[in-house]
């Protein structure tokens, strides 16, 4: 691979790619890690932690709402003074990037504090939903405006308190809106009753949210269709050590890149048990044709020959570009359902996906809710990434069996995973 500031040129790979790699820590459980920690009585420890963009962004804010937040051990390791439900900061101006978790549950988490807190992000956030929320926290007594077009950031919260009781909250669009509420709840005046209006999306995310509570002692009660969620008010966190699972999502390109180089990779520390549905991500490798190993603390994904699937990726939507990738070596089409939610990411990654596909020279079907990817003779391509990682991680892995595949701005990687070229080339190298 040779680097370039604004580009790096793919340069593919001999053979089959084997070896083991433990990818940085996950992203969605450390931003909520972040929140419970920065909401319990006392300190907690978190290990593990994902040191990027994403969490940066959740830490500064965090800080400028008055709660301590100590970095150490190259970003893996913090220690969050807990401010026991009490946010210190009167006022704040919060800079969240293009971090949906960090816009979403801060939004939720502000309201608990007692004076006037602005959130806003880069441009793309101020495209990115969140009127469903505000309108969520109104109902539940908050003073709360989306000041952008379209109901989008920035947000607004002149908070006095969470008063609670009885709201709607919209599922199809985005679980985060949920997962935001569902921690800020145990700090509300009265019990919170959520009914959640159209199919929720996302569901693993959900449940996600709902262990990392249980973790630092607080519950939420969901009925089985998850429908309706209640939380009792008056629980606390408390602080504790918390050990942060490797990012699930990350480690779905490493479980791609053995499925079409035909070669054999362990990622460690992730195993069925994780509390990421990501893991998922490798039954749809195993239907295609790889042979998938879950160990109690690692999985292994060996490739073989690849058949195109149907799936639906609704609960593992951030691995759609992963997949949609692997497609292209496969020997028949893929169709990937059900995740029309996906237009409201960093990009439209629907959108996006397929014109970086048929660049590669794939034919591709796109629908509302999704792509079906028919691979074709593979030619090298400029891609473009939209200032989106997963279009930049995805799409390399494209380079690694077909020449002249370049990725522009691949320094897009630094929202989730800013060593990802480097433990890519490591990984490859046999380092
Ligand atoms: O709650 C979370 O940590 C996340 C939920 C998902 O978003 P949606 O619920 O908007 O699909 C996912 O895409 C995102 O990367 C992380
Ligand atoms: C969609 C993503 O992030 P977020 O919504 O947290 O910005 C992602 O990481 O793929």
């Amino acid at each position: 691979m040779s680097a370039a500031p604004d580009s790096i040129e793919m340069t593919p790979v001999a053979g089959p790619v084997n070896g083991s790699i433990r990818p940085p820590g996950s992203k969605s459980i450390t931003n909520r890690a972040l929140i419970c920690a920065a909401l319990a009585d006392g300190a907690s420890t978190l290990t593990g932690a994902l040191e990027s963009e994403d969490t940066h962004v959740m830490i500064a804010a965090l800080q400028q709402l008055g709660i301590a937040v100590e970095v150490s051990d190259h970003g893996r390791t913090l220690r969050v003074a807990g401010c026991g439900g009490k946010i210190p900061a009167k006022s704040a101006e919060l800079f969240i990037a293009n971090s949906g978790t960090s816009m979403r549950f801060l939004t939720a988490m502000a309201t608990i504090g007692h004076g006037a807190y602005k959130l806003d992000g880069i441009a793309r956030m101020r495209e990115r939903p969140i009127g469903d929320l505000v309108s969520s926290l109104r109902q539940l007594g908050v003073q709360i405006e989306a000041l952008g077009a379209n109901e989008c950031p920035p947000v607004a919260v002149t908070a006095s308190g969470l008063p609670g009781g009885e709201a709607s909250i919209r599922g199809d669009v985005s679980s985060q809106f949920l997962s935001g509420l569902l921690m800020a709840a145990p700090y509300a005046q009265q019990p919170i009753t959520l009914k959640v209006s159209g199919t929720l999306v996302s569901i693993p995310y959900v449940d996600m949210t709902i262990k990392v509570m249980e973790s630092f002692g607080a519950a939420a009660t969901a009925t089985s269709d998850y429908a309706k969620i209640s939380v009792s008010n008056g629980q606390q966190y408390r602080g504790i050590e918390y050990a942060i699972e490797p990012d699930a999502s990350a480690a779905s390109y490493y479980f791609a890149l053995a499925a079409i180089t035909g070669g054999r990779i362990t990622v460690e520390n992730l195993s069925r048990a994780s509390l990421q549905g990501d893991v998922e991500f490798c039954d749809c490798l195993a239907q295609m044709g790889a042979s998938v190993e879950y160990g109690p603390d690692s999985i292994t994904v060996q490739g073989g020959k690849l058949h195109g699937i149907d799936v639906d990726m609704n609960g593992i939507s951030d691995t759609v570009q992963t997949l949609s990738v692997v497609a292209l070596f496969a020997d028949g089409p893929t169709r990937m359902r059900n995740v029309a939610h996906i237009r409201h990411k960093e990009t439209d990654r629907i959108g996006a996906t397929a014109c970086e596909l048929r660049k590669l020279g794939a034919t591709v079907d796109e629908t509302e809710d999704g792509l079906t990817v028919h691979p074709g003779t593979l030619r090298g391509a400029a891609i473009d990434t939209y200032n989106d990682h997963r279009m930049a991680m995805s799409f390399a892995l494209a380079g690694l069996r077909t020449p002249g595949v370049v990725i522009r701005n691949p320094g897009c990687t630094s929202k989730t995973y800013p060593e990802f070229f480097e433990d890519l080339a490591r990984l490859i190298r046999g380092a």
